[in-house]
């Protein structure tokens, strides 16, 4: 996969440079460009704003400068990928949708992200991530490129504001590159996440020290029964979910709560 973020802070993406993601894209699935949108500029002051048509305050981001960036990344031609790569669903699930890119725009007013979202993206070849500032980008923008076809996605990473594009992109890009196959060192450890395939909040997690403040897991997790252990932390993420996101279960078959495979 190749991700193009397109921003006028570019060093705020450089967090992507560390950690796994960094590590992905030294030989591993990903490839990341990283780009300054005044390099699409050809004034003296290097403008990407300008007031709003219709007045309010503050600035709006110039479509000129967005279409001449836009027009450049979604045109590039799509990463080449290995042969061993050849639709290989990552963690995210299903062969590869292709390598037409994905044009995604960060805004408190889009779509919110969800792990579903995530893992969809993880199956796509090429995104291109337009980071706004100001009071966003020229609603211009997101409309030219779904009439010529691509696939435009607003995604908002939740129902708070943020002064602009680049944290959600970050966080974004972590959802999704993290589904991609070698990524993550255990890719078993995507199969129980909260939001993950049971649609329920993850069991609590606990480590040694055993007794630590007078405070001790429970029990069954130091029994050695691995049935019994499975059992217990299943419980655990039902009344967690049931305790801080009902709305969560209120989405689940409720045969999926039964005790199925707990008799396993
Ligand atoms: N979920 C969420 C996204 C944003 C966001 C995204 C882009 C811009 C550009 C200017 N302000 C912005 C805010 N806030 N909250």
């Amino acid at each position: 996969m190749r991700i193009d973020v397109v921003t006028i802070f570019p060093d705020y993406l450089r967090a992507l440079e560390l950690s796994l993601i960094g590590r992905a894209t030294t030989g591993g699935p990903l490839e990341i460009g990283i780009h300054d949108l005044r390099k699409w500029t050809h004034d003296r002051h290097r403008t990407v704003d300008d007031t709003p048509i219709g007045g309010g305050a503050g600035m709006v981001m110039k479509p000129d400068v967005w279409g001449e960036a836009l027009d450049e990344l979604l045109s590039a031609p799509p990463p080449a990928r290995p042969d061993h790569e050849a639709d290989q669903g990552g963690q995210g699930g299903g062969p590869s949708q292709g390598g037409a890119p994905v044009l995604i725009i960060p805004t408190p007013s889009g779509e919110v992200l969800t792990q579903r979202i995530a893992e969809d993206l993880a199956t796509r070849e090429h995104l291109v991530m337009a980071c706004g500032r100001y009071e966003g980008i020229d609603a211009r923008v997101a409309e030219h490129y779904a009439s010529r076809g691509v696939e435009v996605r607003e995604l908002s990473i939740g129902d708070y504001v943020l002064n602009g594009g680049e944290a959600a992109a970050l966080v974004i890009i972590e959802a999704v590159a993290r589904l991609l196959p070698g990524v993550l060192g255990n890719p078993d450890s995507v199969v129980e996440e909260s939001h993950g395939a049971s649609g329920l909040l993850e069991y609590p997690v606990h480590t040694r020290p055993v007794s630590w403040r007078g405070l001790e897991p429970d029990p069954a997790l130091l029994s050695g029964d691995h049935g019994r252990i499975r059992r217990l932390r299943r419980d655990q993420a039902i009344a967690r979910t049931a305790q801080r996101r009902p709305d969560l279960i209120s989405r689940l078959d409720p045969a999926s709560l039964d005790s199925a495979d707990r008799a396993a």
